[in-house]
């Protein structure tokens, strides 16, 4: 029996999953999905996991500092599955890497030249990359025997039409790779595939879907395929997010470098750290702690995160020429009832009407029987996304090697 480990490391999460492989074109089989957060130096970090039935195997807080980086929780992570399946032969590990430059368009297996080149893509996703391929490293000793792959954020927008790959600068930064790359592919794909099999008719059609996490982005899809998002060179364009700026005048930079005096890793900290919904609420990067919080700062927050997502609609709405299904997804967009109020609220005029009922009970289909627009949740699986793209990377090798 085939077995797969997907990995997705954050910025202070690793989310795991263990996957069973049933042959080369059934659906690999969820086993355990789990995940470490708040990994870090003097941090309590959290160990969960679940059986696919939904059974909670591990729900536990380390002891202080006892997992300080990725390296570690990989450690505790495989330590919680060898206990759990001691049995089992990992034939493959698939990472999601949040960027892969200009020329990744599909899963690469990870060799150290492909390594090498991902880390140069470090300094344009400070809060991803390097903890990418770190964990690939050290799956890579502790699994040698297994393929390792990478699955990218990026590539899924890869076919962009150019006027939504491009800046308005010298040409010469487009051919060294200054472009809008866009990220969540993995999520995107996902969404794509999933309204393939429920509602192949409106996968044909022109469909915005927002991935409201603690990262969040959107993106213009038509019959599918990416067309437009929200983020750009880096993952801090476009919304809004629990700690990063979204989409900023280049002027600003140039005012923190002048006026301030701060230094590029300041600027850094500042715009990937401590700005979106912490910098403007004061409070806190998490969305359920603002909309309990009631002060003004927090309302705030959430008001110009919702007004970011409204004007991007409207936007990729003109980029499609229309719209005929919206979808929610991430953290927020799955759970909450009251920022899916927000952003719907008297979009009428592109055809969007949403039953509050439906709403409030988080449930598939949410726009009223009348809406011109579906307006869907679907809560979005990345892990998924990699396993099916590790079971077919073993199914190309065997057949290569037969
Ligand atoms: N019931 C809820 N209501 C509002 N926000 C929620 C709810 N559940 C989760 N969230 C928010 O989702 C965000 C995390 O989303 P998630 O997609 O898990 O992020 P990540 O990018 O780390 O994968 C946090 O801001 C969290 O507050
Ligand atoms: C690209 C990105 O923002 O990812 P995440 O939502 O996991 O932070
Ligand atoms: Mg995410």
């Amino acid at each position: 029996m085939s077995h797969v480990l997907t990995l997705n490391a954050g910025s202070s999460s690793l989310k795991f999953g263990f996957f069973r492989l049933n042959g080369t074109v059934e659906d690999p089989d969820p086993r355990i999905v789990g995940s470490i957060e708040r990994i870090g130096a003097g941090e309590r970090a959290h160990i969960k996991a679940k059986r696919q039935d939904g059974f909670v195997l591990i729900d536990q807080e380390f002891g202080r500092n006892h997992v300080p980086d990725h390296d570690t929780a990989l450690a505790r992570a495989v330590e919680f599955l060898k206990e759990q399946r001691p049995q089992a032969k990992l034939d493959a590990v698939g990472h999601r890497v949040v960027h892969g430059g200009p020329d990744y368009d599909e899963p690469v297996e990870l060799t150290q030249t492909v390594m090498d080149r991902l880390a140069q893509f470090e300094p344009l996703a400070p809060l991803h990359q390097p903890h990418n391929l770190a964990g690939a490293r050290a799956a890579l000793k502790l699994f040698p025997e297994a393929v390792q792959l990478a699955c990218f954020d990026t590539a899924f927008h890869r076919n962009h039409p150019w006027v939504n790959d491009t800046f308005a600068i010298p040409r010469k930064y487009y051919d060294q790779g200054v472009r809008r790359y866009g990220f969540h592919g993995l999520s995107y794909q996902y969404i794509s595939e999933t309204l393939h099999q429920i509602a192949p008719h409106l996968h044909m059609g022109r469909t915005v879907v927002a991935h409201l996490g603690n990262g969040a982005s959107m993106c213009g899809l038509m019959g599918g395929r990416s067309v437009a998002s929200t983020m750009g060179f880096s993952a801090l364009d476009g919304l809004p997010m629990g700690t990063r700026c979204g989409q900023l005048d280049p002027g600003v930079l140039l005012y923190m470098l002048m006026n301030e005096g701060m230094t590029p890793a300041e600027i850094e900290d500042e715009l990937y750290r401590k700005s979106g919904l912490l910098g403007l609420s004061g409070l806190s990067n998490d969305m359920r702690t603002l909309e309990a919080a009631g002060t003004e700062e927090a309302r705030q927050a959430i008001d110009y995160f919702v007004f970011r997502i409204r004007r991007e609609l409207g936007g990729l709405v003109a980029a499609l020429g229309g719209i005929s299904t919206m979808v929610f997804c991430g953290g927020i967009g799955e759970n909450s009832a009251l920022i899916r109020e927000k952003v719907c609220a008297g979009m009428g005029w592109i055809g969007m009407e949403l039953d509050e009922t439906r709403n409030m009970r988080n449930e598939r289909i949410i726009s009223t029987d009348f809406s011109r627009v579906r307006i869907l949740i679907i809560p979005t699986d990345e892990e998924i996304v990699i396993a099916r793209a590790a079971r077919d990377m073993l199914a190309r090798r065997a057949e290569a090697a037969a």
